[in-house]
């Protein structure tokens, strides 16, 4: 980005933040929903408690030496942070140790009987079982009959706003404003022309990284579907999590459950579905799990692996607040900096879909910057009832 002049990067210390809130607050109470949510032996009990505590007034500790992904996490930064305050080092590194250490504490990743056992299992299973699910899927039948292209803008959108709320937001009772309360307007960029324009070839594929489970990931796998179906797109590479990860990010076992829940359903949701399944099997759609995709760190330090697969697709897209902190950097932007100079440095085209949930921001213009700040001050970054699609070809 030569010609971007860079931004401070955003740390957890700033007294009344919304980062402090987060590490100080929000972490707290899902460490106590997790608790309250299996019935942990003591042995987990007493780690949850030291993670509590450490996490909120203590020191950044390194992973245990036997841990399967020390040697990971000190090149990703426990060497350098190790003995700093959490509120002390990058917010996105910090964050991101705190699920790793959720995990530890719960016995995620072993030995023992709960290894592999997901502590946001049962919150995202709650919300894919909810009858707002079935709301939500049913439109699905009227929508039969609109031309393709309003459908493909229809799940365009049903994915961006998807990404509304994710549980980690609402376990914490942060942002609860409600999307009808948000003045105009709620969709402070568009690119999404530009974004149909990279899909106008043949033979294209779509890297589609993915964000929550549940009621996000149904509508992102929905766009998907259509998009194969009408063959708008030969290939899909759908980009998950390979551990939980900031409450309800999406993993391998959340696509099954989504499948599931899409070909159990009733009406046009199951041809979906079923269409998924077999593009599943016939290889057009691929799940990845990427160690990188719960890295504490920017894409631009991506290694050169995931280079190789983003810049082979004819379109990368990116879902959801904390990738798009990831996409930019996570930093106190300008949020009239362009995001085609921000994100110049990724290997192919990309796009992001995303609701406003953190304070970084990029590619607005300037008179959208000011209607947001005199309708809301800051608050329009973090509530979640904004949302953007960006595109840089
Ligand atoms: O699910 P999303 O859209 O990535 O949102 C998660 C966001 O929630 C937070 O945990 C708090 O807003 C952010 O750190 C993160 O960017």
């Amino acid at each position: 980005m030569p010609d971007t002049p860079t931004a401070p990067v955003i740390l957890g210390n700033e007294p009344g933040s919304f980062p402090r809130s987060v590490l100080a607050e929000r972490h707290p109470a899902i460490i106590q929903q997790v608790r309250d949510a299996f019935p942990y032996g003591p042995d987990q009990h007493r780690a949850l408690d030291a993670l509590l505590k450490n996490c909120t007034e203590g020191a950044i500790e390194p992973l245990p030496l036997d841990a399967p992904d020390h040697d990971q996490w000190a090149a990703w930064g426990t060497d350098s942070y190790a003995g700093h305050s959490w509120y002390d080092v990058p917010w996105l590194w910090s964050e991101s140790y705190f699920y790793r250490q959720l995990l530890g504490a719960v016995g995620y990743f072993g030995p023992g009987s709960w290894q592999g056992i997901d502590p946001f299992r049962p919150f995202k299973r709650a919300e894919l079982d909810a009858p707002e699910t079935d709301e939500e899927l049913a439109p699905l039948d009227a929508l039969a009959a609109k031309s393709p292209e309003d459908r493909a803008n229809s799940l365009l959108h049903g994915s961006l706003w998807g990404n509304r709320a994710d549980l980690g937001f609402r376990l914490s009772a942060v942002g609860t404003e409600s999307a009808a309360q948000a003045p105009v307007p709620a969709l402070v960029a568009d690119d999404s022309e530009l974004l149909w324009s990279l899909l106008s070839g043949t033979g294209a594929t779509l890297c589609l990284v993915a964000d929550n489970a549940g009621r996000e990931l149904i509508p992102d796998l929905l766009l998907l579907a259509h998009l194969l179906d009408q063959r708008r797109i030969e290939r899909a590479v759908l980009h998950i999590k390979p551990h939980p990860y900031y409450v309800s990010d999406a993993t391998t076992a959340d696509v099954v459950d989504a499948l599931h829940r899409l070909t159990g359903a009733p009406g046009a949701a199951a041809t979906y579905g079923r269409t998924l399944w077999s593009a599943m099997a016939d290889g057009r759609l691929a799940v990845r799990a990427h160690p990188f995709s719960c890295a504490p760190l920017p894409y631009a330090d991506m290694p050169a692996d995931l280079r190789a697969e983003f810049a082979a697709a004819t379109l990368t897209i990116v879902k959801g607040d904390l990738n798009y902190r990831r996409l930019v950097g996570d930093r106190a932007w300008d949020p009239t900096t362009p995001f085609a100079d921000v994100t110049a440095y990724f290997p192919g085209p990309v796009a992001a879909l995303r609701t406003l949930k953190s304070d970084v921001i990029t590619g607005l213009d300037a008179r959208t910057e000011a209607a947001l700040v005199a309708a809301e001050g800051q608050r329009w970054r973090t509530g979640g009832t904004h949302a953007l699609i960006q595109v840089r070809a």
